[in-house]
C-alpha cells in the first residue's frame, strides 16, 4: 500500500510539475510514504478525508461529517463518521479477541518482541525531520498551537517509542515467583491483559495521548478500538498508516470515527473489558456508571501552583507561569488554573512580568489561538461572574482577540488573569465557580499571607480534580508541609516547578481516585493496561507417607 501511495504521490507530483511552481512539487515529494494528506495543502477547495479502520481494512461510512478550519471557518476535513446503525463490524472485531488477549506471558510471547521491533521502526521514522515536521504541521492545522508546542508533542511520542524498543516491551510483562510451602509449589505473579479494550481521547493532544495509550494497550497484549475526537482524528489516522508500515498487524487494532453517542453505544454493545477515557469529567462520570466501573480515567484538571515564601528567580518564574497558563492557549489538562502567591511576591514585579509575557503572544505564530471547546462568550461570561465577587479584578487580558477569522463556534480570548481574594474563594457560594475548569487561556490569581497557608491547603483539599500541581519554593520545610498535605498525581516541587510539559519520562495522571489512569511510563502502562494474575504451581510429588486427614 505504501508503495502504491508513493507512486501516487510521484504521479501527482509529475502532473503538478507541468503546471505548478517547483515549491509545490517539492512539497509532494516530501510527503512521507505512508501519508495520504499534505498538511499545507488541506483547504476548503482541497479537503482531506479521514477513514475508519476495522477488521484489517480501511472503510468509509454512509455519513461524512465536516470539520471546519479553526483559523478561518472553512470546511476542510471530511470525516467518515460511523453511525449508530453501522457499529456491527466494530463489535464483531472486538469480540474476536479473547479475555486472555492476543498475547500474554504464556501465549505467543514472540509478540512482545514484535512490538519491540515495531516501536523501533516507528521511533526511527518519527525521528526523521521530514516526518516529525509532517506531524507537527498536521497537529497545528487541527489543534492550533505554536510550532514548538506541536513539535514537542511529536518528540515526546518519538521518545516514548524509543523507550519501548528491543526487549523493553517484554520487560513490561516481567513476572515474579515466590517459593511455596512444600516441594513443587511456587506462586507466579503475571501481568495479564484484559483482551478487548477501548480508548477514547480528546482534541488537545491529537498524537501523543492516543499513540501512547494505544501502544501501551498493544504492548500488554490487548486489542484496542481507538476513538479520537473527530476534530483532530486525522493526525492519528495518519499515524496508524505509519504504524502499519512499521509492521503493526492489521487485525491488532481498530480505529473508529464517531460522535460520543455512537461511541457510548459501541461500548455498551461490544462490552470491552477495560476502557481508558481521557476527557472531561462530565463524560468520564457518565461512562464510569454505564460501564459499571470497568474504566480508568484521565479527566479534568484544575491545576494549582503555590509560590512559597522564598522569592527568587522572578523572571524565570514569570516565564514558567506564562507557559503553564497560556501555551496551547491554555488547552492543556495540566494548564495552570490557579496561582496562590505568597504575599512576599507582591513587590517582586511578578504580575507585571507575567502581563508583559502574555502580551508577546500572537495569533500569527499561534502562541495564542482558537479555543476549541469554550466560546468567547462563555469565557467572558465566566470572567464577569468572577468579577462580581468582592475584591476581584482583571489583572490582564479579559478581551476577545482582534483581527481574526476564527469561527464563532470556537473561542478567541487574550491571555487572561483574574484576581480573586483568598477568603472569597473559600466561601461556599464562590468555590465551585472559581474552581471551574475553563479550558482556555484563563487563570485565577490570589494571594496569601504567612498565616493563611492553611486556607490555601483547604482550597486544594476541596478541589475535585487532582491532576497536576507545582510548589514553587526551595524551602525544604515548606515543600514537605505542602507536599505532605496534598494529593495531585503529577506534582512538581522546587524553584523550577511547573504544572505543564510532562514528557514521556514522567508519570502523568490524577491521584486520589481509584479509577485514575496514567500515561507515559512503564508503571503507567502496567497499571492501565494489565491486571495481576497469580498462578500457583503445585506439581508435587505428594509425600510418600501422606495419609487421609480427618475432615476439617
Ligand atoms: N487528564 C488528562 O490526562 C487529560 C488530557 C487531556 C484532556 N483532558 C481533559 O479533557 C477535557 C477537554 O476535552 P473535551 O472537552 O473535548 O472532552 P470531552 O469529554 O467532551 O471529549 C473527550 C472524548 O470523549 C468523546 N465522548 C464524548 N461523549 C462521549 C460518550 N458519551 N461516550 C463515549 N465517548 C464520548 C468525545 O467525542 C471525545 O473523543 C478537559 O476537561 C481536559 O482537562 C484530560
Amino acid at each position: 500500500m505504501s508503495r502504491l501511495l508513493s507512486r501516487r504521490h510521484l504521479a501527482s507530483a509529475a502532473a503538478v510539475s507541468r503546471s505548478a511552481p517547483l515549491a509545490c512539487v517539492s512539497r509532494w515529494l516530501h510527503t512521507p510514504s505512508f501519508a495520504t494528506v499534505s498538511p499545507q495543502e488541506i483547504s476548503g477547495s482541497n479537503p482531506a478525508e479521514v477513514h475508519n479502520f476495522v477488521q484489517g481494512s480501511w472503510t468509509a461510512s454512509a455519513n461524512w461529517n465536516w470539520i471546519v478550519d479553526p483559523l478561518n471557518g472553512e470546511k476542510f476535513i471530511k470525516i467518515a463518521e460511523v453511525q449508530g446503525t453501522e457499529i456491527k463490524p466494530f463489535v464483531e472485531s472486538l469480540s474476536k479477541c479473547p479475555k486472555h488477549g492476543l498475547h500474554n506471558p504464556l501465549k505467543a510471547p514472540e509478540r512482545y518482541l514484535m512490538y519491540g521491533d515495531i516501536s523501533a521502526k516507528a521511533a526511527h521514522m518519527l525521528g526523521q525531520p521530514a516526518i516529525s515536521d509532517f506531524f507537527a504541521k498536521l497537529i497545528q492545522r487541527v489543534s492550533p498551537k505554536s510550532y514548538q508546542q506541536a513539535l514537542a508533542e511529536v518528540q515526546v511520542s518519538q521518545k516514548f517509542l524509543e523507550n519501548f524498543c528491543g526487549d523493553q516491551v517484554r520487560f513490561l510483562a516481567r513476572s515474579f515467583a515466590v517459593p511455596g510451602n512444600h516441594l513443587g509449589q511456587r506462586s507466579n505473579g503475571y501481568r495479564w491483559p484484559y483482551g478487548p479494550v477501548a480508548i477514547i481521547t480528546p482534541f488537545n493532544f491529537p498524537l501523543e495521548i492516543p499513540l501512547l495509550q494505544v501502544m501501551g494497550a498493544l504492548y500488554m497484549g490487548n486489542k484496542p478500538v481507538l476513538k479520537v475526537d473527530s476534530k483532530v482524528s486525522i493526525v492519528m489516522e495518519q499515524m496508524l498508516r505509519l504504524l502499519h508500515e512499521c509492521g503493526l498487524p492489521a487485525e491488532d487494532m481498530d480505529f473508529i470515527n464517531s460522535d460520543g453517542v455512537t461511541m457510548n453505544k459501541l461500548l455498551l454493545e461490544a462490552n470491552p473489558k477495560m476502557t481508558l477515557f481521557t476527557g472531561s469529567s462530565r463524560v468520564a462520570e457518565k461512562l464510569a456508571a454505564d460501564l459499571k466501573g470497568r474504566i480508568k480515567l484521565e479527566d479534568a484538571g484544575f491545576d494549582w501552583k503555590i509560590l512559597g515564601p522564598d522569592v527568587q528567580e522572578v523572571d524565570y518564574i514569570a516565564w514558567v507561569c506564562d507557559q503553564d497558563a497560556y501555551a496551547c492557549s491554555g488547552q492543556k489538562c495540566s494548564a495552570q488554573s490557579v496561582l496562590f502567591m505568597h504575599k512576599n511576591w507582591s513587590s517582586s514585579g511578578l504580575l507585571d512580568k507575567m502581563k508583559k509575557l502574555s502580551e508577546r503572544r500572537k495569533l500569527e505564530d499561534l502562541t495564542i489561538g482558537p479555543v476549541l471547546t469554550v466560546t468567547t462568550e462563555a469565557m467572558t461570561e465566566h470572567m464577569n461572574s468572577l468579577l462580581k465577587i468582592p475584591g476581584s479584578k482583571v489583572l490582564f487580558g479579559g478581551e476577545p482577540l482582534e483581527n481574526h477569522s476564527i469561527p464563532k463556534i470556537y473561542g478567541a480570548l487574550k491571555p487572561t488573569a483574574v484576581f480573586v481574594p483568598l477568603e472569597e474563594i473559600l466561601k461556599s457560594g464562590n468555590f465551585e465557580l472559581v474552581t471551574k475548569e475553563i479550558f482556555g487561556p484563563f487563570q485565577v490569581v490570589t494571594e496569601y499571607s504567612e498565616d493563611q497557608l492553611e486556607l490555601v491547603l483547604e482550597a486544594c483539599e476541596r478541589m475535585n480534580a487532582h491532576l497536576t500541581a507545582a510548589v514553587v519554593s526551595n524551602d525544604p520545610l515548606f515543600l514537605q508541609d505542602v507536599l505532605g498535605r496534598s494529593v495531585n498525581g503529577t506534582t512538581y516541587a522546587g524553584i523550577r516547578a511547573r504544572t505543564t510539559g510532562a514528557p514521556q519520562n514522567h508519570w502523568f495522571g490524577p491521584a486520589g481516585d481509584p479509577r485514575g489512569a496514567g500515561i507515559g511510563t512503564p508503571e503507567a502502562i502496567k497499571l492501565v493496561w494489565s491486571c495481576h494474575r497469580e498462578i500457583i504451581y503445585d506439581i508435587g510429588p505428594v509425600p510418600k507417607n501422606w495419609a487421609l486427614p480427618s475432615a476439617t
